[in-house]
């Protein structure tokens, strides 16, 4: 059973279109990353989930229970869903307890309050502050507490709006693996929205990346990175050179590096005008003094270097790693070697 159902949803404001015709599918326990630039539409689309979007059109269904079609509207309190956002949206004048426990149904005895409050304050390990107020908590300790009330309503899906981007990196980070363990235990699914590949990386499980209101890829990070379906998402998800390839027959190109072969058979047209995407991590690099290929930038980055090396008239990022004792120290005007290192080919037409 999937947690989150989207089909064909579309959105606007004033009428200009923000979301268009948008599909989208959560399966249980998983957590699914919205990542793209600013103004794409991922919080639009966060909002059409929790019902607070009103010029809308589509199918929105969490557990199989409809909240939205063209007979149907959930109100957003009724639709089981905890929201968590940047700014951790306490109530100063609430301590710990009441603000945790603000949330829970009115119905319920004082008793099956104070033991849910607690018990989700002990899973964000925060048991020891329940008469603190807002003010007297870290923003990390803040955010735990606005999760810990999300958490206390048990709804079947949670929903996050850059909820790490005030904390700084260390916080920050600490704080995605200690929630994303905890989703994981408690068996949360979740819609995330960041702007930062590298919170995705680390707090989802497929990542949907946005452009202009649509989703262009969603998969893992790992997929992503290593198998881009667009120019986009490989400037996207990390650094990119690209060469030129001519196709010689079903299983070679022409490139500036020399014949390449490829496994799978090529099923361009042969006078296709073809990119190859290089990582700078493809790229190997030598000193050289009869190398074709010379040395404009390096950046010492300690476990690594990020060499900028100049061939066959174009410039090359290259990721040379530190890693031995013997590894060279590049400089600039060093004459070098360039080769590429077995990798798969990820191909775009132009
Ligand atoms: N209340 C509003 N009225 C009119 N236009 C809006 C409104 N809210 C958002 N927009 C527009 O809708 C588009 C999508 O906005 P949205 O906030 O969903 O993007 P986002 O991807 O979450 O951006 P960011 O990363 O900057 O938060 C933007 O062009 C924005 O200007």
């Amino acid at each position: 059973m999937s947690a989150l159902d989207i089909k064909n949803l579309s959105c606007s404001y004033q009428k200009t279109s923000v979301l268009a015709g948008l599909n989208l599918t959560l399966e249980n326990n998983e957590i699914v990353c919205l990542l793209g630039e600013s103004g794409c539409g991922k919080t639009t689309l966060l909002r059409a989930v929790a019902g607070l979007q009103s010029e809308l059109s589509g199918d929105i269904s969490i557990q199989q229970k409809v909240l939205n079609d063209p007979q149907t509207n959930i109100p957003p309190e009724l639709r089981k869903i905890g929201l968590i956002f940047q700014d951790y949206a306490l109530f100063p004048h609430l301590n710990v307890f009441d603000n945790v426990a603000f949330s829970l149904a009115t119905n319920m005895s004082k008793s099956e309050k104070q033991q849910r409050v607690e018990e989700v304050l002990a899973l964000v390990q925060l048991s020891d502050m329940e008469k603190r107020f807002p003010h007297q908590l870290s923003g990390g300790q803040q955010q735990r507490i606005a999760i810990a009330r999300a958490l206390a309503y048990q709804p079947d899906l949670m929903l996050l709006d850059e909820p790490f981007s005030n904390l700084d990196q260390h916080v920050r980070f600490q704080l995605i693996h200690e929630i994303r363990h905890l989703f994981k235990q408690r068996q949360m699914s979740a819609l995330f929205v960041t702007h930062s590949k590298e919170e995705g990386f680390a707090f989802a499980d497929r990542i949907a990346l946005m452009k202009a209101g649509k989703i262009v890829q969603i998969d893992t990070a790992q997929k992503l990175y290593r198998a881009p379906n667009s120019i986009y998402v490989a400037d996207f998800m990390g650094q990119a050179n690209y060469i030129g390839l001519n196709i010689l027959d079903d299983y070679s190109y022409q490139s500036c590096f020399g014949v390449l072969y490829t496994q799978a058979k090529i099923d361009q047209p042969k006078e296709a005008a073809l990119r190859l995407l290089l990582r700078p991590e493809h790229i190997d690099i030598t000193p050289d003094q009869s190398g074709k290929a010379v040395v404009k930038q390096v950046a010492f980055q300690g476990a690594s270097q990020q060499i900028t090396a100049q061939f066959a008239g174009q410039d090359f990022l290259i990721k040379y790693s530190n890693h031995t004792c013997d590894s060279v120290f590049f400089q600039e005007g060093d004459k070098v070697t360039l080769s590429l290192l077995n990798h798969d080919f990820v191909v775009f037409a132009d």
